[in-house]
């Protein structure tokens, strides 16, 4: 017995040993890729390459489904020429991955190439990212969406902002310098934070007036230079539903595109119960409220387009699996309903 469980241990060992040496040496290579220009340079003759027509992905549609699809360096090499496009177009390009078998994946953005023709070349179209990213399989969207992020923040990071001098790229697309002042840059996200607030039987979700009629959320709000990740989730609560959490504890990060890169750090708080009265802060808010469980299983389970109602009014639904704020629903959901009544 104790024989047949070593082997299935040294079993499982190596294969953990085999995956973690995967990992390690696709990082790595990755690594090298964004320091070595003339290594980058070659992998982009043998890379494949996700399209972008100024920031919006080209998808393909099978179907019902849409698909990410990936051409290879020799397509693409098709596609420029015959729009009488040099190769140096996919210097372009940014390194955004590589598959376990060291097969580089770059972006490129064809923005000054008529869009039409390349959706009827390569039969597909080019899609806004906030409808790309909840059509796409689920795998798909946070390449979508770091693809983009990064292609943008090239977009907008092409002078110094020291000495008004354009910046040069490297040619993975991971840094920007300008030479003039020494300065390097490197793509950013701004960190925010997303709280469920809990009173312990009920979890408060608000609306700002820029979401889908219908759709609430978790409280959400910028850091501040300086502040730690407890600090903004105490001061984010006191702006906009003038509450004090008394516990908090984090749950799970995400990157998040709009408007332009997010690292969403995703928390749970709790507030006393006998102090759980709202006070909205009408300049960020347009409706904050305390939910219970039975309205939020509700609500998980309804579609924004069965939401609206006869008198024109709307049941609450909430952000879709993709966005964080959906997770950290679903695991207060799980908390209630495991502990003992
Ligand atoms: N993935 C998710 O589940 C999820 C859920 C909620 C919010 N979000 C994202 O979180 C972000 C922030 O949420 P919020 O709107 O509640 O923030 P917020 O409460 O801090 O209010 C936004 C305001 O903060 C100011 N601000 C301060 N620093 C800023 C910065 N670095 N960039 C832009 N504005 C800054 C601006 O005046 C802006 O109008 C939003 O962009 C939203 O897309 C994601
Ligand atoms: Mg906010």
């Amino acid at each position: 017995m104790a024989a047949i469980y070593q082997a299935a241990h040294r079993r499982a060992s190596s294969l953990m040993c085999k995956l973690h040496s995967t990992y390690v040496r696709k990082m790595r290579y990755l690594n090298e890729l964004k320091e070595d220009d003339s290594l980058c340079r070659q992998a982009q003759t043998s890379g494949t390459f996700y399209l972008f027509h100024n920031l919006s992905p080209f998808l393909q549609k099978v179907g019902e489904k849409y698909f990410v699809p990936q051409l290879s360096a020799a397509e693409m090499k098709r596609i420029l020429e015959e729009f009488k496009e040099t190769e140096q177009w996919i210097e372009k390009s940014v390194l955004i991955g590589c598959s376990d078998e060291h097969i580089p994946h770059f972006a490129l953005d064809l923005g000054a190439l008529e869009k039409s023709v390349i959706e009827s070349e390569l039969k597909g179209s080019f899609t806004n990212l906030r409808k790309a990213l909840f059509v796409v399989d689920g795998k798909d969207s946070p390449l979508l969406a770091s693809a983009q992020s990064l292609l943008q923040w090239h977009d907008s990071h092409q002078y110094c902002s020291k000495t008004g001098q354009p910046t040069q790229r490297n040619v993975a697309g991971s840094k920007r310098v300008c030479h003039a002042s020494g300065i390097t840059y490197y793509p950013q996200m701004s960190p925010v934070i997303i709280t469920l607030v809990s009173d312990g039987s009920r979890c408060l979700l608000a609306r700002q007036p820029s979401f889908p009629q219908g759709m609430y959320s978790a409280l959400s709000g910028f850091c501040d230079m300086g502040e730690n990740v407890e600090e903004t989730v105490h001061r984010e609560v006191a702006e906009e539903v003038g509450l004090e959490v008394e516990s908090l504890w984090y749950s799970a990060s995400q990157h998040w595109p709009f408007p332009s890169s997010c690292l969403m750090i995703a928390c749970h708080a709790t507030v006393r119960a006998q102090q759980a009265e709202i006070s909205m802060n009408r300049l960020e808010l347009e409706e904050a409220r305390w939910f219970g469980l039975e309205e939020i299983v509700e609500g998980l389970k309804r579609e924004p387009r069965s939401s609206k109602q006869d008198d024109g009014s709307f049941l609450p639904w909430f952000p879709p699996k993709q966005a964080i704020a959906h997770e950290l629903i679903c695991e207060w959901v799980k908390q209630q309903t495991s502990q003992p009544a």
